[in-house]
């Protein structure tokens, strides 16, 4: 199956870890890739990321913030300047290559107005990273991501997703004014736990740049969930194995034990 896709684009490689936006508002500040990932990268140890993985970015937030901009800035570089709600959602698949593994990124862009929600809603299960928008010249969009929030982790778990809070239309925002909400956003982003970033699609500044970062930390958890999950495999096996013997059986508990620390 894989021969028959084209190649990944050159580029939607990427080989390093890119930086965040903001250190205070960070999903992580280090400044490589988790060694772990690195090494399973390596020898190839990636289980079934690279191969039928695919994984689910849901985009939500008010209506008319630019959650569809955005997508097309990134995956068309194209603008458009006149608004035409998203009925539903609609989605766009996106192939990178990350530490020299095939990784796809599956965009699910959804509709903001209240109208279409509940058909929107029913989109939201299996995300991996959860990407909540809001317009950086409306605090009132700012005040609802919480909402968004909810709604969105109603439909999934809540310690398996990443998040990440999105300030859009920076073109339109003065500096002066920008840095008063950017404040703002920092200490939303904080408490959601969620990575802040500001962009803006009419200019495309910091569009690839926040992406890449999406697509590089979906990549990083989805990496270490499957180590996870096989470390965990290997366990369980010496368990059955050694289940007759006491000694074993102890050693077998203590390594989960620590794996789980
Ligand atoms: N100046 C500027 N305008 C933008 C930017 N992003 C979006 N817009 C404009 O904002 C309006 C709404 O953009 P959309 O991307 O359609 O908004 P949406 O969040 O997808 O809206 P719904 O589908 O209704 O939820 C459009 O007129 C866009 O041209 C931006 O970065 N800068």
């Amino acid at each position: 199956m894989m021969s028959m896709l084209a190649p990944v684009r050159r580029d939607r490689i990427i080989a390093e870890l890119p930086q965040c936006f903001h250190k205070e508002a960070a999903l992580h500040s280090r400044s490589s890739f988790h060694p772990q990932v690195t090494g399973a990268c390596q020898e190839q140890r990636t289980g079934t990321v690279g191969r039928f993985k695919i994984s689910k970015i849901i985009v939500v937030g008010d209506l008319s913030v630019g959650k569809t901009c955005l997508i097309n800035r990134f995956c068309k570089d194209t603008f458009d300047k006149n608004y035409k709600a998203t009925i539903g959602v609609d989605f766009e698949m996106e192939r990178f290559e990350v530490l020299g593994v095939p990784f796809s990124l599956q965009l699910w862009d959804t509709a903001g107005q209240e109208r279409f929600k509940c058909i929107a809603s029913t989109y939201y299960r299996g995300a991996q990273a959860i990407v909540i928008v809001f317009d950086v010249n409306d605090v009132a969009s700012l005040a609802h991501t919480r909402q968004w929030l909810a709604d969105a982790l109603k439909e999934n778990d809540p310690s398996n997703v990443i998040l990440f809070l999105v300030g859009s239309k920076k073109d339109l925002s003065p500096p002066a004014q920008y840095s008063l909400i950017e404040r703002d956003a920092i200490k939303v982003a904080k408490e959601m736990h969620a990575e802040y970033w500001a962009v803006s699609s009419l200019t495309g500044e910091n569009v690839r740049e926040f992406f890449f970062r999406v697509a590089s930390l979906t990549f990083e958890s989805s990496v270490l969930a499957e180590l996870e999950k096989s470390s965990a495999r290997k366990i369980g096996d010496v368990v059955r194995i050694c289940s007759a013997d006491g000694d074993l059986y102890l050693t077998a508990q203590r390594r989960k034990s620590k794996c789980c620390r």
